[in-house]
């Protein structure tokens, strides 16, 4: 792999006493899209938010484009979380419009003149991509669940971000709007080149999204002090689509699938 987009090395996240993650080690290509999948509680959220330096390391490095990870969230980091993403009190136009204002404010306080106009277009393309054209001036509020979500990740997007970090973004959406979506998604990040974490409770999902799926667990476990060890990467496969397992209507991941899935992807997978 040349110039890997994300260099993780003997990575540690502890609260207090208590290790979350421990040892982590990857290299992630430019573009990739890894699902991340494992037990409720064994740190993927705390993952996606060391990748977005909304917390910081208690051990180990991450480079990002081969330098130490800047220490606050930057404008090439864009993260959708399941639910509340969007600001309620704007319109759906101006949920877009925030992002480019944001960016700009840096230098003039305000957009004027040619890159206000541009922004515009911008946000109107956006809006037809993600078919919000019509619902333009509503509030969010006023939108259903898969709507709020498609508005969440566009606006995302506006800060055209080369990393996208997702947490259970579809999570509380019904099947169908969840395969719209899943369409929509790989869609933009077709188009936008990035790449992609997305944590995901459901294993279909994360087999017909990812490229890399990343499987969270603990190496070692004491049943008498269960908070004693941090959770750490245990598989790291890449994903054959021919591979995926056909999809089980409600099928969530739980406890009992990191050993269910370690042991049916020991015959196929190298241990790390
Ligand atoms: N700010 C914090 N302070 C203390 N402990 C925390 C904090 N954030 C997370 N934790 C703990 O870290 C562990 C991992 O939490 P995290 O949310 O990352 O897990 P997760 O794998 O994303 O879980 P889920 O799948 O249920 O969303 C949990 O035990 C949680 O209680």
């Amino acid at each position: 792999m040349s110039d890997p987009k994300f260099m993780i090395r003997n990575l540690t996240k502890s609260y207090g006493e208590y290790p979350v993650l421990e040892r982590i080690n990857l290299d992630i290509e430019t573009g990739a899209f890894c699902t991340l999948v494992g037990a409720s509680g064994c740190g993927k959220s705390t993952f996606l938010r060391l990748l977005l330096s909304q917390e910081l390391p208690s051990g180990g490095d991450i480079l990002m484009d081969g330098k130490a990870l800047p220490q606050q969230p930057t404008p090439d980091r864009g993260i959708v979380f399941q639910r509340y993403s969007v600001f309620p009190h704007l319109t759906v136009a101006e949920n877009l419009m925030i992002g480019a204002e944001f960016t700009a404010r840096k230098f003039t306080g305000r957009l004027f003149g040619n890159a206000r106009k541009q922004a515009c277009n911008d946000v109107a393309e956006l809006l037809e991509t993600i078919g919000l054209s019509p619902a333009a001036n509503k509030y969010p509020s006023q939108l259903s669940g898969g709507m709020q979500q498609r508005l969440a990740i566009a606006q995302a997007l506006t800060m055209k971000p080369g990393v996208l970090l997702l947490d259970e973004p579809f999570g509380a959406l019904d099947p169908g709007i969840r395969n719209d979506m899943h369409e929509l998604l790989l869609g933009l990040w077709k188009t936008h080149a990035m790449t992609i974490f997305m944590v995901t409770h459901d294993i279909h999902e994360a087999f017909k999204l990812g490229t890399r799926m990343l499987v969270f667990d603990k190496l070692r476990d004491d049943p008498h002090a269960p908070e004693a060890y941090g959770a750490t990467i245990t598989y790291d496969l890449p994903i054959d689509l021919a591979s995926a397992p056909p999809p089980i209507p409600g099928r969530v991941f739980d406890e009992t699938d990191g050993m269910n899935l370690s042991a049916a992807l020991m015959a196929t997978a190298p241990t790390p």
